[in-house]
């Protein structure tokens, strides 16, 4: 590829674990990432947007160390990036921020590099920067993504989301990093909760794969993760636990949080009770909270046209992709 010639990536956000698919599951959501790599005479990182606030604009920003750790890869010589992000994801929210940063930046640079790697090789690299493969999966991939890894080899089956689900993600207005929501779980758990998280998990899958889409709500409780993380979330257990009551099929943490995630029947009564009651009862438990409604995207990482130097700022390239 000539030195001139800039890559453009859109990638998702993404849902993880769906309640009980812990490090598992994952869905692609229509919220993104937009990337816009190049190579460049020194290392430039520009930012753009409300979203990507505190995160860094030089060689230390997560994307230009995943780019760069390709291209070595690749076996190119060592040259600076000049990588441009516009982000709509919020960040440390539990919506795959980080996920569709690794995956945005492995994509554009293996554009950038002539395509040395296939899309499984980069799953494998997303899965150990992310070190669990379900929003990696999901923004690689897209759609719903059944993921496993054993720490050396992971593999993903994708489900085509079923086209009445529709997504209620109510964001509260803190920060929760997913290191922080991880290190409050256990070590080890009761054999009594595993089987129960495996036989939902495994409904779950089932019902997605089928349209059982009655038995959401029973198949989206989990016993693994989201007890210790409720802590962390007031007013989590009451929206988890009512939300089928509101017109919800299912609720979950989304990811590791503070995000929670209804899903609904799109074709079924109108929502706005539960979009009520959710921020409603976030704010009783002092929490500001905003509400969106997502659609899950059945595309993962696109690279997008390439410009040749027409545009330079990622906020064209935007609404130019999104005509
Ligand atoms: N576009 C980006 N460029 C660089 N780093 C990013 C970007 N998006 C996210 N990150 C990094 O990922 C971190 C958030 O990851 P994490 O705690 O896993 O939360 P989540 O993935 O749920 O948003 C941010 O604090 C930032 O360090
Ligand atoms: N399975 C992970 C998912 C973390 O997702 P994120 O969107 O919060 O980064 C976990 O539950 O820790």
């Amino acid at each position: 590829m000539s030195n001139e010639q800039r890559v453009y990536v859109r990638v998702p956000a993404s849902t993880a674990n769906l309640g009980p698919g812990f490090d598992t599951l994952g869905m692609a959501l229509n919220l993104y990432a937009w990337v816009e790599m190049s190579w460049a005479a020194a290392p430039e990182v520009e930012l753009y947007g409300d979203h990507l606030e505190g995160v860094p604009a030089n060689e230390s920003n997560l994307m230009y160390e995943v780019a760069q750790n390709l291209l070595a890869a690749a076996g190119e010589p060592s040259r600076p990036l000049r990588i441009g992000i516009y982000s709509e994801i919020p960040l440390t929210r539990g919506l795959g921020s980080s996920a569709a940063a690794i995956v945005g930046a492995l994509v554009a640079a293996n554009e950038l590099a002539g395509r040395p790697f296939c899309d499984d090789e980069l799953f494998q690299m997303a899965t150990r920067l992310e070190k669990h493969p379900d929003n990696v999966g999901a923004a690689l991939f897209g759609g719903i993504v059944v993921a496993s890894w054993d720490g050396e080899r992971a593999e993903a089956i994708r489900i085509e989301p079923d086209p009445r689900l529709k997504g209620l993600a109510v964001i509260p207005k803190f920060h929760l990093s997913t290191a922080k929501a991880r290190s409050v779980l256990p070590a080890a758990v009761e054999m009594k909760e595993a089987v129960s998280n495996i036989s939902r998990s495994s409904l779950l899958v089932a019902a997605l794969s089928t349209g059982r889409l009655d038995v959401l709500s029973h198949a989206m409780k989990d016993s693994l993760h989201q007890p210790y993380r409720m802590q962390l979330i007031p007013g989590m257990p009451e929206i988890l636990e009512q939300a089928p009551a509101y017109g919800a099929l299912g609720a979950a943490l989304s990811g590791a949080g503070p995000t929670l995630l209804a899903l609904v029947d799109r074709t079924a009564e109108a929502h706005d009770r539960l979009e009520r009651f959710m921020l409603e009862t976030f704010r009783a438990n002092g929490i500001e909270a905003e509400a969106i409604w997502l659609e899950p995207c059945t595309e993962g990482a696109q690279v997008l046209t390439h410009y040749d130097g027409k545009c330079t700022l990622i906020e064209n390239i935007k609404g130019e992709v999104s005509t």
